[in-house]
Formats: structure tokens, sequence, C-alpha cells
């Protein structure tokens, strides 16, 4: 499984601001980016706090699914999948909406009827973890449903949990030239922090686009 982490931050490092409102920080230029990255995938995961906090679709505009026919001859959109121990996706979530496969990757804390409801919702329900999802685990299993290629969209948590499990193989970061602050805004990398044995990236590239800049990783094995 090849894991590429995307997201858009603020100068101050910033995802969102403290009330965690979905803010534009990419602009058109960047956004057309991101949507090719979700073209290239096979997957796209959030977590459930971006899921509360956003509605996010996940999916692509007609121009990208083209592209992706011809590159992978493979229709439609990537699947979306989200990390979420206690199944709290809401059941008119628009991810659960018909346009693709969905898998919510959910722990053993999850009732055997919540994780009917989310079926009857449209979700393919994986159980991975014992209080938490085991994200590693989740990936293994995505694999089996065929997912090469998995983009990490977000939020800080997972973003962290990600690299905290060693999963990430790229890193894209678009810098906007907004400062949001705030203690309690979500950062690009929240969890409990390395203290130790910090990840360590490459910088491959560097891209001006909109009124920021891309910054183009890989992260050492
Ligand atoms: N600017 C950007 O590119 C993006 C911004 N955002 C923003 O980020 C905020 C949401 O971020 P967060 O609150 O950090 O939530 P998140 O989206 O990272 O979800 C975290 C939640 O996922 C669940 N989870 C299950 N298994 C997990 C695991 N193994 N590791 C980590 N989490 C796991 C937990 O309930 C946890 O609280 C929103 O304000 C959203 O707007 C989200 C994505 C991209
Ligand atoms: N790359 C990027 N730039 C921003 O400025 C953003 N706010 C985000 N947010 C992410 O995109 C999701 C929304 O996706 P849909 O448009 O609904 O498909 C949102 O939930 C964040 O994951 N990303």
């Amino acid at each position: 499984m090849h894991v590429v982490v995307n997201a858009a931050m603020s100068v101050d490092g910033k995802l969102a601001s403290h009330r965690r409102e979905q803010l534009a920080i990419s602009g058109p230029e960047d956004f057309d980016r991101v949507d090719r990255i979700r073209a290239a995938a096979d997957g796209v995961i959030v977590g459930v706090g971006t899921v509360v906090a956003d509605d996010p679709h996940l999916t692509l505009d007609v121009t990208d699914r083209r592209v992706q026919r011809q590159r992978h001859g493979r229709p439609g959109n990537p699947a979306r999948v989200v990390a979420d121990s206690t199944a709290r996706t809401p059941l008119d979530a628009r991810i659960l909406d018909d346009e693709a496969t969905t898998y919510l990757l959910v722990s053993e804390q999850t009732s055997e009827e919540r994780r009917t409801k989310l079926a009857d919702a449209g979700a393919e329900v994986i159980v991975v973890g014992d209080d938490r999802v085991d994200l590693a685990a989740g990936i293994d299993r995505l694999a089996d449903e065929g997912i090469e290629r998995l983009m990490i969209e977000g939020g800080g948590e997972l973003i962290f949990s990600a690299f905290d499990a060693g999963l990430v193989d790229e890193l894209s970061v678009f810098v906007g030239s907004q400062l949001i602050g705030g203690r309690d805004a979500p950062t690009l990398a929240d969890g409990d922090g390395f203290t130790e044995e910090f990840p360590v990236l490459t910088l491959d590239d560097i891209e001006q686009l909109d009124d920021g800049v891309v910054l183009k990783y890989t992260v050492e094995a």
C-alpha cells in the first residue's frame, strides 16, 4: 500500500479555526491539485472528526473522472474511508451517498445495532481494533479490497496517527497565506505528539500555487 497525506494549512500550521469550521485555505489551483491526487488514489480516508466538522463528499469532479479512466482504466470515484472508532458518522452524512463505495473502519466498541444501521445507510463496515481503530490493520483490510494507493486528507488527529504508525510514504502540504491562530485549532499533526524518534522527511519539491506554496516530501523509512 502506498500512502499519501495531503492537507492545506495556514502559515501558522492550522488546518481550521478553533471552531473547527471548514475553511478554504486552498485556492482554485490547489483544489484542482487535490482533485488530481484524489483521482490517482484508489481510496481517500478522513477521520470522523472531519466528517462531523465538514460533512465532506470526497468525490472527484467530472473532468477528473475522465482523467482517471484514461490513466487507470477504472471508472468513477475512489473509495471513501472513515476512521471512526465508535461509529459516530451521522447516518445522513454525504459520504454515505451512492457515488462511491464507503468503508467505515470501526473498533469493537461499536454495537452490532449501530454497525447494522450504518450498513443499511450504505457503508461497508470493517472492524479493526479493540478500543480504537488500528490503522495498520485497517490498511491491510483495505488492501484486501483492492486499494493500493490511499490518500489521507486529515484531520490532524488522523495524520498524526498515520505518521505514528509509520504508514506514510509521501506528504504534500499547501501552505496558504492566512494566519489562523488559536491553541485549540487543529494543526497538521495533533495527537499526543512525538517526544523521540521524530519522523524525518525529505523535501522533494516546492511549487507556488494561488497565494501559497505546495511543499512535497517523501518520508524516510
Ligand atoms: N485544511 C485541511 O486540509 C483539512 C482540514 N480539516 C479540518 O480538521 C478538523 C478535524 O480534524 P480532527 O479534529 O483532528 O479530526 P480527524 O478528522 O483527524 O478525526 C479524528 C477522530 O477520528 C477517530 N479515529 C479513529 N481511529 C483513529 C486513529 N487511529 N487515529 C486518529 N483518530 C482516529 C477518533 O474519533 C478521532 O477523534 C476539522 O476542523 C476539519 O475542517 C480536515 C481535513 C483536511
Ligand atoms: N486541500 C484542502 N484545502 C482546504 O482548504 C480544505 N479546507 C480542505 N479540506 C478537506 O477537503 C474536504 C472537503 O471535501 P469535499 O469538497 O466535500 O469533497 C474536507 O472535509 C477536508 O478533508 N482540503
